[in-house]
C-alpha cells in the first residue's frame, strides 16, 4: 500500500505537573513530527495527496496550535501558577506528555484530512532519543 510522509517541527514549553522529578519544572522541547497518510488510490494528478496540501493542512490544524506555546494541563495547580501569565498557553485536558499530544493530533488530523485520505502513523520526537508512535489499526477502519 502507498503512503506518504511529511516531517514537521515546532518549539514549545511545557511541564508535567504531576511528575516526580525535573519534568515537573517548566522546560522546552524542539519537537519533531513525522506524519504518514495513505489512501486507496492516487488521483488524476498522480499523487496520493500533494505534499504541499498535506503541509498546509498539518500546519493549520496542528503545528500552528502548538508552536511557541506553553502547553499545560488545565488543573488547579497550573491555573493557580500560570493563568495570569501573559503568554500563549495551550491548555489540555491531560498532562502534556508526548502520548497525549499525539492523541490530540490524531483527533485534529482525522477531522482535517480529505475523505479519501487516512492517517496511518504519527511519530512525535520529544527529544533526540525519546519519541512516541501512533499507528492506525487497519482492520478497525
Ligand atoms: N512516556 C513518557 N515519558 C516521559 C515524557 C513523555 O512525554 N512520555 N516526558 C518527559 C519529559 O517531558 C522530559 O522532558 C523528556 O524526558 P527524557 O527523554 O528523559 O529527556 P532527557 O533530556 O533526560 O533525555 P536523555 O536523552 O535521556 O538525556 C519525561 N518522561
Ligand atoms: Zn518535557
Amino acid at each position: 500500500m502507498l503512503s506518504i510522509t511529511k516531517i514537521f517541527s515546532f518549539e514549545a514549553a511545557h511541564r508535567i505537573s504531576n511528575y516526580q522529578g525535573s519534568c515537573s519544572r517548566v522546560h522546552g522541547h524542539s519537537y519533531k513530527i513525522q506524519i504518514t497518510v495513505t489512501g486507496k488510490e492516487i488521483g488524476e494528478d498522480d499523487m496520493l495527496i500533494d505534499f504541499k496540501v498535506l503541509k498546509d493542512l498539518v500546519n493549520e490544524s496542528v503545528i500552528r496550535q502548538f508552536d511557541h506555546s506553553f502547553i499545560l494541563q488545565r488543573n488547579a495547580k497550573n491555573i493557580n501558577d500560570f493563568s495570569l501569565l501573559e503568554q500563549r498557553v495551550f491548555w489540555m485536558d491531560y498532562e502534556p506528555t508526548a502520548e497525549r499530544m499525539v492523541l490530540w493530533m490524531v483527533t485534529e488530523l482525522e477531522k482535517a484530512l480529505p475523505v479519501s485520505i487516512y492517517l496511518r502513523k504519527i511519530v512525535l520526537f520529544e527529544t533526540e532519543t525519546s519519541f512516541v508512535t501512533w499507528e492506525s489499526v487497519p482492520h478497525l477502519k
